[in-house]
This record gives C-alpha cells, sequence and structure tokens, in this order.
C-alpha cells in the first residue's frame, strides 16, 4: 500500500489511547484520518453513528459544534455501530481486515475505513485490542506497532471506574482482558513502542517523538 505508514494504536481498555489520540489529531490537524471500526457494543451518552474524527470538519459546518467541545467529549468515541447480524455479514462478505470478540462485542476494521483514509494521503491511525495487533501481522497494511499501557493494575481499575462508561460486568471484563494484554505485550517484537501512560505529558511526548518522521513527511508533502 502507498503512502504514509499506518499507525496501530494498542493497549488496555481505559489505558489512554483515546486521550492521546485525540490530542494528536487536535496538535495536528490534517495529518491523522482514524479508521472507524465497526462494532456492536452499546452507544455511549455522546457517540454517535459514524463519526469519525477525521470528519470533524464536516460535522463542525454541519451542527456548528465548537471543536473544543467535541474534542474535550472524552468518553465518546467514534464508531459505526451495528447488529451482530450486520458486521457477521460484513465479514463473510470479505468487508473486514481483521475482527475480534472483546468484553462480549463484536469489533473490526473495514477494509473501506482503511482505503477512506488513505485516499487523503493522512496517516491512517487504527485503535484496536491485542487480536487485532495480532491479525493486522497477517495483513501487507505495515503499520508501526505502539501499546499503550497503563502505570499498573490498580490504576487502570481506577482510570476506567472514574471514567464512568462501564456497567461492573463490563468493568470486570476489561480488567480481565488488561490482563492477557499486558502480559502479551511484553513479548518481544509485538510492538515497535511500548509507553506507560503514567504522566500523561510525557506519554504524549513520547507518542509524537515516535511519530514525527512520518509526521513531517505528510506536512512536507502538503507544502
Ligand atoms: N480488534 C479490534 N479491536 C478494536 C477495534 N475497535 C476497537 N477495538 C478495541 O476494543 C476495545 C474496547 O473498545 P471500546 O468499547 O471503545 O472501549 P474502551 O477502549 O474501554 O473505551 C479496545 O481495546 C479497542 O482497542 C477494531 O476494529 N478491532
Ligand atoms: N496519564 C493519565 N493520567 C490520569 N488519567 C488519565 C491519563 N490518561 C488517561 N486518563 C483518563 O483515563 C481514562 C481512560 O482513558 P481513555 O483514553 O478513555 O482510554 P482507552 O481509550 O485506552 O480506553 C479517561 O477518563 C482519561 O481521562
Amino acid at each position: 500500500m502507498s503512502g504514509p505508514r499506518p499507525v496501530v494504536l494498542s493497549g488496555p481498555s481505559g489505558a489512554g489511547k483515546s486521550t492521546l489520540l485525540k490530542r494528536l489529531m487536535k496538535e495536528y490537524e490534517g495529518v491523522f484520518g482514524f479508521s472507524v471500526s465497526h462494532t456492536t457494543r452499546n452507544l455511549r451518552p455522546g457517540e454517535e453513528n459514524g463519526k469519525g474524527l477525521n470528519c470533524l470538519p464536516m460535522l463542525l459546518g454541519a451542527t456548528l459544534l465548537p471543536v473544543a467541545d467535541v474534542l474535550s467529549s472524552e468518553t465518546s468515541k467514534d464508531y459505526h455501530f451495528v447488529t451482530r447480524e450486520k458486521m457477521q455479514e460484513g465479514i463473510d462478505k470479505g468487508e473486514f481486515i481483521e475482527n475480534a470478540e472483546f468484553s462480549g462485542n463484536m469489533y473490526g476494521t473495514s477494509k473501506s475505513s482503511i482505503e477512506d483514509v488513505q485516499a487523503q494521503n493522512l496517516i491512517c491511525i487504527l485503535d484496536v485490542d491485542i487480536q487485532g495487533v495480532k491479525n493486522i501481522k497477517k495483513t501487507d497494511l505495515n503499520p508501526i506497532y505502539i501499546s499503550i499501557q497503563p502505570p499498573s493494575m490498580e490504576i487502570l481499575e481506577k482510570r476506567l471506574r472514574d471514567r464512568q462508561t462501564e456497567t461492573e460486568d463490563s468493568l470486570q471484563k476489561r480488567l480481565e482482558a488488561a490482563r492477557i494484554d499486558m502480559e502479551l505485550s511484553k513479548e518481544p517484537g509485538v510492538f515497535d513502542l511500548v509507553i506507560i501512560n503514567d504522566d500523561l505529558e510525557e506519554a504524549y511526548e513520547k507518542l509524537k517523538s515516535v511519530l514525527i518522521e512520518e509526521i513531517e513527511k505528510v506536512q512536507d508533502a502538503k507544502n
């Protein structure tokens, strides 16, 4: 595939992927495009179907929402929310490059979600779980793999509880998945970089420093 190298962000639910990502997309507007996944999970307050961050200018034009309001909506994520039937149909038709079951719901990256971003010559960002990482490694996408990790299980649990997006059941499932994720991410060669998200500023600076070369390539191509 041509164009800038995509970036896969992974790591336990609650580790801070969306927080870092939103910041990056805000600082480098017009450089990144988010690959909007499909999921069968329920919508959180503030979430809307298929409202990708890369659609932000369009969205703002349509609704006149201030940028700060949209980006500070910390818990809302960008997905195509679908039924299991619809998702399975897409998988059967070969429309997904990867899909996985996480915390009782289906998640997946459609080929078109990546193509939409790459067609604009933007750095395509994918936020996927560890199963997604393993499956993307079997494709020809060739992204930079970055894992965002919490400083400890205790801090992760606190962040997830404070976020107030989960039921006790989904929280426990996320913590269980986090234990597995934290083990697997230690395996050598899985990730190009593992960032411990303790201090947010430090974690953000690390993320930026590993991506700066690709960012500058996109910026140069525009000028
Ligand atoms: N394999 C895979 N995982 C995904 C995809 N989209 C999101 N995920 C992962 O699914 C998990 C749950 O995401 P979500 O329901 O948004 O909850 P949150 O991460 O706790 O905010 C996270 O680990 C995401 O990285 C996808 O398309 N494929
Ligand atoms: N470095 C940090 N210190 C304290 N809280 C953080 C930090 N990074 C993220 N958070 C908070 O932790 C929660 C989980 O972060 P989030 O970005 O939603 O994680 P993920 O997208 O990986 O599931 C959010 O409420 C967020 O504001």
